[in-house]
C-alpha cells in the first residue's frame, strides 16, 4: 500500500513542480495543456497514456480539441502520493 504524502512532502515535491497546481477533490496535482490542434493534443494523451500503462500508474484526464487537463491522484493511497510526483516529472519532461 502507498502512502499519501506528508504536508512537508507536499511541499518539497510542489518546488519542483511550478506548473502543476494541488487540487483537493480528488486531493492530487493538475495541470492543463493546450496544443496547436486536435491532432497534437492527442499525440501528447498517447505518450502519457505508454508512460501511465508502463508505471501502472493512470492520469484522471480530459480532452477537448487541442486542450488536455489532467489531474494526478493516487486511487490506492486516496490523495497525492510519490507516484503521482514522478508521473507529473514524466509528463513534464515530454516538454509539452
Ligand atoms: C491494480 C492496479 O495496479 C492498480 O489499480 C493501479 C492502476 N493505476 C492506478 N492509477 C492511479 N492513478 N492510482 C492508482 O491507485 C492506480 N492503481
Amino acid at each position: 500500500m502507498i502512502a499519501k504524502l506528508t504536508d512537508e512532502e507536499r511541499a518539497l515535491a510542489l518546488a519542483d513542480l511550478p506548473q502543476w497546481t494541488p487540487v483537493s477533490d480528488p486531493d492530487g496535482l493538475s495541470r492543463r495543456f493546450t496544443f496547436a490542434d486536435f491532432n497534437a493534443a492527442f499525440g501528447f494523451m498517447t505518450r502519457v497514456a505508454i508512460m501511465a500503462e508502463k508505471a501502472d500508474h493512470h492520469p484522471e484526464w480530459s480532452n477537448v480539441y487541442n486542450r488536455v487537463d489532467i489531474i494526478l491522484t493516487t486511487h490506492d493511497a486516496g490523495g497525492l502520493s510519490q507516484r503521482d510526483i514522478d508521473l507529473a516529472k514524466a509528463i513534464d519532461a515530454l516538454g509539452a
